[in-house]
């Protein structure tokens, strides 16, 4: 490590990238006033990539040690976690830009070919998130953002009691049904084997838990989820509903593609049926969706005219873009759980149909570990019509995430078992923790979270309830295995603490129930959850409340002591990215980093005793509240305010903020003249920016775009760049 910085501000990709461009130049210029360093960390799709394969940084590295000090101080941008086609686009256009790098090997032979597929999965899916996330989560809205959120109420869609809209799930064979887990007395390390008829296959050897770890196993059924999926399929034609598939290709990188290609081979089972072997021959991967297979199968003029016989069989589909014949089965990536569903529940229960129109939508969920929470959500609605976001109440969310907790972390441990036997998790000494019977095509998985992450969770809970006096609400099953083991560190914390009857424990619907009650009474809660329930209500009730995730203060206490800071709790929006290559207008909101630039300059004022650095934040928060008051959003259209304007309102308020403050007089003078040229160019700034919108605009490349034409594009007013200097 060179020089450490005080503060890393991650690059990223697609629209918040675009968005740094934009605003990180008057990050910078502020923060020098404190003598506060912005350094960037290269976290990025493409940048990953070429870390892998070139001399470039390994950002991700260095920052994965960082987060492991008392001194990390991180503002996380939202990041692609890559599927493989949008991996092979990375890849593409890295190589026409005359990068030395290989192709993505979809089925690799050769030992170049295998390490380099190897290097290629460690990039793919969430890659990210789990290696700076060593903490736990705390989610919520700050109180100025609901507050402007109840002022200004969004639309909402209407729901009545008679919606088709419902969520399916299987009811054995999945996930939930077959999981065991057991807390490890003493330190382990495990190996795990597959005993088949024909012998014994090491799956995985030498995985170390220190003592205390929650450990569970289990497995989904191919044949039951087939059988699942095939029903569904037929139930939503007899509904006359649209079919939707909600997924987490991307975070649950290894298990859920492979139920996505399920559900791809389901919808095709005749094509499949005929023409398996000649699919195989031209490389198809249902995994990688039916945008890929279209692709590979073009040309075969049999295999077409079969594919559309059996489209017009099925009942209609759920679509990402219906103008471009894109499905919800085209790409694994498109259609992502945590913000898909909340986004059709706050649309009263509709999907968009491929005729360009909203329709009740049947929700294929399989798993039915966290189903009932979205099933529930819909039921309320059907029984009590839409949230009233002008008057309800908050719910907020303390998520066990830290050091890769529960099924976030399962990856290297998810197998799809290639031959029928038993999956036994044997631990050194030949204790047989976890066994199960398994079929071929199935897909077995360990996951684990450890003691200290456990402690510090409820912990955090209890500070935050004692910070709220809200209703706090673990939402934990003692029905389901793992549950139960973490409900047995959670009780005796509480009564040690005093605190026990400040808490509740409930299963994932009542709690979902309990907590959709009170807020629509008014009142607020905290929702204390896994981490794969931390991700789904962080999203859900976001959307519900505000509109949208991406307003959302996202704060990782690291467990040695730094500060994660996320901005929102959404995506990367590719949508966005659409928008401003076309019209160059760009809608992405950054409200959810200038809630991450007040905490972080406030954490490090405290952490590094830096007077400065705290004013600094504090003025951040009143321009943020300016941003609201005065209704600086970006508006979605063309030709209105967007991301740009937006930041010139952000810097002016921050500003006048400083300029304004009297804990120091020098920052107050450094400030004053900028805050004044800021004013005093209000009419040229706005109509310079004003004037880049309506044309394509030109930034080199989607994956890795140039970046002065990206900074040309997202900085087009000269004055204001004069300014900010
Ligand atoms: N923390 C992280 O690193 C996360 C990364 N991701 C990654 O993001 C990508 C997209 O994921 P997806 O599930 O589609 O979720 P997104 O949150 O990116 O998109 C859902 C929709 O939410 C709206 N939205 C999200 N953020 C903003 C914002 N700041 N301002 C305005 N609107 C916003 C947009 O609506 P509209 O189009 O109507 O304007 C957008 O289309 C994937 O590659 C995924 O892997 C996803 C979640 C978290
Ligand atoms: O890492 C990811 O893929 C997504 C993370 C996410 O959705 C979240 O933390 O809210
Ligand atoms: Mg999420």
């Amino acid at each position: 490590m060179s020089t450490t910085p005080d503060i890393v501000y991650t690059t990223v990709d697609e629209a918040p990238e675009l968005a740094s461009a934009s605003l990180l130049p008057i990050v910078r210029r502020f923060a020098l006033a404190a003598g506060i360093s912005i350094d960037t960390k290269d976290i990025s799709l493409a940048g990953r990539i070429l870390a892998a394969f070139t001399d470039h940084p390994d950002d991700l590295a260095w920052l994965g040690d960082w987060v492991k000090t008392p001194e990390a101080n991180v503002i996380k941008l939202p990041n692609i976690s890559a599927s493989v086609p949008q991996l092979d686009a990375a890849i593409k256009e890295l190589q026409a830009q005359g990068f030395d790098i290989p192709d993505y090997p979809y089925d690799p032979q050769t030992d170049a070919e295998k390490a380099a597929r190897a290097k290629y999965d460690t990039i793919k899916g969430s890659a990210v998130n789990p290696v700076l996330r060593e903490g736990n989560s705390d989610r919520r809205a700050a109180p100025a953002v609901k507050k402007f959120a109840q002022n200004n109420p969004h639309c909402m869609g209407d729901w009545s009691s008679d919606s088709k809209t419902r969520v399916a799930s299987m009811e054995d064979g999945d996930f939930f049904s077959n999981e065991a887990s057991a807390t490890l007395d003493g330190a382990a390390t495990a190996k795990i084997v597959l005993e088949t008829a024909n012998g014994e296959t090491v799956l995985k050897d030498g995985v170390s838990y220190p003592a205390g770890t929650v450990v569970d196993a289990t497995y989904m059924s191919a044949d039951k989820l087939d059988a699942f999926l095939m029903d569904e399929i037929e139930k939503t034609k007899a509904d006359g509903t649209l079919f939707s598939l909600h997924m987490k290709a991307t975070m649950m990188k290894v298990s859920d593609p492979i139920i996505f290609g399920h559900a791809v081979k389901a919808w095709l089972k005749p094509v499949f049926d005929k023409h398996g072997a000649k699919l195989d021959e031209l490389g198809v991967d249902p995994n990688g969706g039916l945008g890929a297979l279209l692709a590979k199968v073009e040309g075969h003029d049999e295999i077409m005219a079969d594919i559309e016989a059996v489209r017009a069989e099925r009942p209609p589909m759920y679509m990402v873009n219906s103008d471009k014949g894109i499905t919800n089965l085209h790409v694994p990536s498109d259609v992502i759980i945590d913000a898909s569903m909340p986004a059709l529940i706050r649309d009263g229960g509709k999907g968009w149909g491929a005729d360009n129109g909203q329709h009740d939508t049947t929700c294929v969920i399989p798993d039915s570990s966290y189903a009932p929470v979205y099933d529930e959500t819909i039921k309320f609605f059907k029984e009590n019509g839409k949230l009233d976001p002008a008057t309800a109440g908050t719910v907020q969310n303390i998520g066990l995430m830290a050091q890769k907790a529960e099924e976030y972390g399962s990856h290297p441990t998810t197998f799809e078992i290639p031959e029928a036997g038993t999956v036994k998790m044997v631990l050194e000494d030949g204790t047989v923790l976890h066994s199960h019977t398994v079929g071929k095509g199935d897909i077995w998985r360990a996951a684990s979270a450890r003691k200290a992450p456990i402690e510090d969770w409820v912990n955090l809970a209890i500070d935050r309830q004692r910070a709220t006096g809200y209703r706090a609400i673990f939402w934990l099953d003692e029905n389901r295995a793992h549950d139960r083991e973490l409900i047995a560190y959670v009780k005796p914390i509480l009564e040690a603490k005093g605190v026990a009857d400040k808490f509740e424990i409930m299963a994932p619907r009542e709690a979902t129930r309990a907590s959709l009650e009170t807020i629509t009474k008014g009142d607020s809660t905290i929702a204390i959850t896994g981490n794969v329930l931390r991700d789904y209500l962080t999203d859900l009730f976001p959307i519900l409340e505000l509109a949208t995730s991406a307003k959302m203060l996202s704060i990782v206490k690291l467990m040695q002591g730094g500060g994660l800071f996320e901005t929102g709790a959404g995506g990367s929006a590719p949508k966005h990215v659409q928008q401003l290559v076309e019209q160059n207008h760009l809608r992405w909101d950054s409200l959810g980093e200038f809630c991450a630039l007040a905490e972080s300059f406030k954490f490090f004022g405290e952490a590094r005793d830096n007077a400065r650095a705290r004013i600094l934040g504090e003025a951040v928060e009143t321009a943020t509240q300016g941003i609201l008051d005065h209704d600086r959003s970006p508006s979605r259209k063309v030709g209105e305010p967007d991301n740009r304007d937006s930041h010139y309102w952000f810097a002016r308020y921050w500003a006048e903020a400083l300029a304004s403050q009297s804990d120091d007089t020098d920052l107050a003078a450094e400030f004053k003249p900028i805050a004044a040229a800021l004013a005093e160019n209000e009419d040229k700034i706005v109509s310079e920016l004003a004037a880049a919108q309506g044309q394509p605009a030109e930034i080199g490349g989607y994956y890795h775009p140039d970046a002065d034409k990206r900074a040309a594009v997202m900085r087009p007013s000269s004055t204001l760049n004069e300014i900010i200097g």
